[in-house]
């Protein structure tokens, strides 16, 4: 019997109440739907843009997890009105938006990345913005130095105080001309939001463009920003003087979604994942495919499970259309069960393997190689950063005692738990909360066997 204590992400800024542990009684397969709604990394940041439109937006599909909870707050500290019109439905109204304290923002930034996307549309509103440090997954150093030179670049001064980062614009924003050095998502969409008020042409060079900058472009068209998208990684950006409130349903979360399909290969399970689509995940579909994953796409979803035995890959994580990074921790943990050597390069964050220490205590075969290994059948070019797990399967994994470091790490360690014979405990999983929407309520409708404790 499940014993559900919480499952809702509506704690304080943070990662919802990371004290909770879950204990898992494992080997057995995971079978059943599960629903995913508004992606993550969009919902809050088209929250976000709400902020630069003249009326109120409409957000539809936002999930109910803690990022979005943190985005929210920040939002309501900055005088904008958020109101529930129905489950997963938002209307923000920025009518009413005022400058806050650094100390408030502050105690509402919690652990989500998205207070530096603040920085344009406050600017523009107000004149000035104060930036907390920020939070997001402790996967590498993840600085933010493209967004503070693409600012400066837009016209705003940049104070780095001891409490955080203060931004002013006393002669307005301008149009720029920027190459980011990496194609930055964050960076890319702090251009976006930016430019779409500031006075005259921006261009944008090697800018990222992943499925939700696409949407968040969709967003800003829709509140009467003008936006081209060119060849090779080029947006074109015309300011406007004024925009609008959107209505909008955010782009299903692909990494959800790939999530799932990592546990029904890892379980032998058979999960259908409702809202996922096939477009925005063809590359993670090849993988899937290639591990001995089957799956059959329908209008209203994908259905996924194992077509035989699990063979082995090699993957290089990239930017899109690349294999996002944010599904091979997943993906780590079905490998523990493919047939040979498979070789996974993390290209995009230099400390993104950590967590497959707690695999291997589980009694997976992971060697870690912390400066990437080369390969002849690479194609992704070779990053500073980067590093490669070796994985050797199949091996049966046992329960063990593990502490959630990030939130796919989180996941991940539960999948392994679902798949492990015995009983595991996982600490900290308020963490899996911050991109997860009724994460327990969907294990329990799979058939997940466990209860959770504070
Ligand atoms: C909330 C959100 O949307 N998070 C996603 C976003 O994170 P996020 O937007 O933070 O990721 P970025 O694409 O910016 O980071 C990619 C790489 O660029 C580096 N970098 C980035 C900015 C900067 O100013 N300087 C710098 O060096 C980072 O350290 C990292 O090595 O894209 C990542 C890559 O697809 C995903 O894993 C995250 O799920
Ligand atoms: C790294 C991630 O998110 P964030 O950038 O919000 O930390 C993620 O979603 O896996």
């Amino acid at each position: 019997m499940n014993t559900l204590l919480s499952d809702s992400a509506s704690t304080p800024a943070g990662g919802g109440n990371t004290g909770q542990t879950l204990r898992i009684r494992g080997g057995r397969p995971l079978r059943g739907r599960v629903e995913v709604k508004g992606a993550k990394n969009l919902a809050t940041k088209a929250m976000v843009a709400a902020l630069l439109g003249e009326t109120a937006s409409i957000l539809r599909d936002v999930p109910d997890i803690s990022d979005v909870h943190v985005v929210r707050s920040l939002l309501e500290v900055h005088g904008v009105h958020v109101e529930d019109l129905e489950d997963g439905v938002l209307r923000l109204d920025p009518s009413g938006a005022v400058s806050a304290h650094m100390e408030e923002i502050d105690a509402h930034a919690g652990a989500s990345r998205i207070p530096i996307l603040f920085c344009g549309p406050l600017l523009h509103l107000l004149g000035q913005a104060f930036i907390p440090d920020l939070g997001g997954c402790r996967i590498g150093d993840r600085p933010i130095d493209f967004h503070l030179d693409a600012l400066r670049s837009f016209g705003a001064i940049v104070d780095k105080l001891p409490s955080g980062i203060r931004l002013s614009a006393p002669g307005g924003l301008h149009g720029a001309n920027i190459e980011l050095p990496y194609p930055s998502v964050g960076a890319t969409e702090q251009v976006l939001l930016t430019a779409v008020r500031a006075k005259g042409t921006t261009e944008l060079r090697n800018a990222a463009i992943e499925p939700e900058i696409m949407d968040l472009i969709a967003v800003l068209q829709k509140m009467g920003a003008i936006i081209s998208y060119e060849p090779n990684r080029v947006i074109f950006i015309e300011g406007v003087e004024s925009l609008r409130g959107y209505d909008h349903r955010a782009i299903f979360d692909r990494n959800e979604a790939a999530s799932w399909a990592a546990a029904a290969l890892a379980t032998d399970g058979d999960i259908f994942v409702g809202g996922a689509k096939q477009q925005e995940m063809l590359t993670f579909l090849n993988v899937f495919r290639k591990v001995g994953g089957d799956f059959d796409i329908a209008e209203d979803g994908i259905r996924f499970r194992r077509g035989g035995p699990l063979k082995p890959v090699m993957v290089e994580t990239d930017v899109h259309p690349g294999f996002m990074t944010d599904w091979q921790q997943p993906l780590i943990v079905a490998l523990t069960q493919a047939e040979g050597e498979s070789v996974v390069h993390e290209t995009v964050y230099e400390n993104r393997l950590g967590f497959t220490r707690a695999l291997v205590q589980m009694g997976a075969d992971i060697v870690v190689h912390p400066d990437g290994i080369a390969s002849s059948e690479r194609r992704v070019p070779r990053r500073a950063l980067e590093q490669a797990a070796v994985i050797n399967g199949p091996t049966p994994l046992h329960g063990a005692d593990v502490v959630v470091p990030d939130l796919r790490g989180g996941y991940s360690y539960v999948i392994a738990a679902l798949a492990a014979e015995g009983e595991s405990t996982v600490r900290n999983i308020g963490i899996i909360r911050r991109g997860y929407e009724k994460f327990l309520e969907k294990l329990t409708d799979l058939g997940a066997d466990f209860d959770v404790t504070e």
